[in-house]
């Protein structure tokens, strides 16, 4: 089982995120109790739950439109999903995730923690909706090609596919170039988030939907 240490919710949450820090303390002493329980999160992730995961997605909201309609895609125990829904009161959130013993979780926490702006979706990428999100999220689900077949046609034109990477994001984006062109992606761009507050800066490869083929790399939207 996990240490008190583990759940102290370090100073930089309150402030970074001061009105989110209640619930996100109470989304991480669920992560630390009934996700380990559960096997949802590793034990061995207790410890860096701030570091390593929390407050690592967190900061992806600063990406993300006001008022947008997202779709964490492969969410797992609600990563980086619930921590959005959490951070940020004006978006509406599904949780997307085809494991009944993962949404069984999901709901018990979006229940537990009163978010009324994210549902759960049981469901895998390839068999929702397509053009419906303004935004399309993702870490750890697949690799940058594959996840862009199934997260592209789930945009809006002009919305954007956010995928969480690690250091291997400029490789996947090289090696998946093609794929974003033929899927009518329009711009790409490399983010790294975070990185004067956190212990670990967020990789987010950045991919705007559209039509018209083609894109250039580092297109630099900005946001
Ligand atoms: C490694 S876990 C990552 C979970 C979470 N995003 C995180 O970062 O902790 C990958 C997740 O993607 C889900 N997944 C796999 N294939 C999927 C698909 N086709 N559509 C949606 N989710 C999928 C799995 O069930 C699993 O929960």
């Amino acid at each position: 089982m996990t240490g008190p240490v583990s759940r102290e919710t370090p100073p930089l949450v309150d402030k970074l995120f001061p009105r989110a820090a209640v619930r996100l303390s109470a989304y991480a002493e669920l992560l630390a109790t009934e996700g380990t329980l559960r096997g949802l999160i590793g034990p061995r992730e207790v410890p860096r739950l701030w570091d390593r995961h929390l407050l690592n997605c967190a900061v992806v909201e600063r990406l993300i439109p006001e008022e947008a309609l997202v779709a964490d895609i492969g969410t797992g125990a609600g990563l980086p999903g619930i921590v959005l829904a959490i951070v940020r009161p004006d978006l509406q959130v599904e949780l997307v995730e085809p494991l009944l013993r993962r949404t069984t979780f999901l709901q018990e926490a979006v229940d537990a923690l009163e978010l009324d702006n994210a549902t759960v979706v049981r469901s895998r990428a390839e068999d929702l909706p397509r053009a419906s999100y303004d935004v399309v999220t993702s870490r750890a689900v697949a690799p940058l090609g594959k996840l862009a077949r199934w997260c592209l046609p789930l945009c809006v034109e002009g919305g954007l596919m956010l995928a969480m990477k690690g250091s291997s994001a400029g490789e996947e984006l090289d090696a998946s170039e093609r794929e974003l062109a033929k899927l009518g992606a329009e711009l790409w761009h490399i983010h790294q988030l975070g990185g004067e507050e956190l212990a670990l800066p967020t990789t987010v490869v950045s991919i705007v939907a559209g039509r018209a083929a083609g894109g250039s790399r580092h297109g630099g939207n900005g946001r």
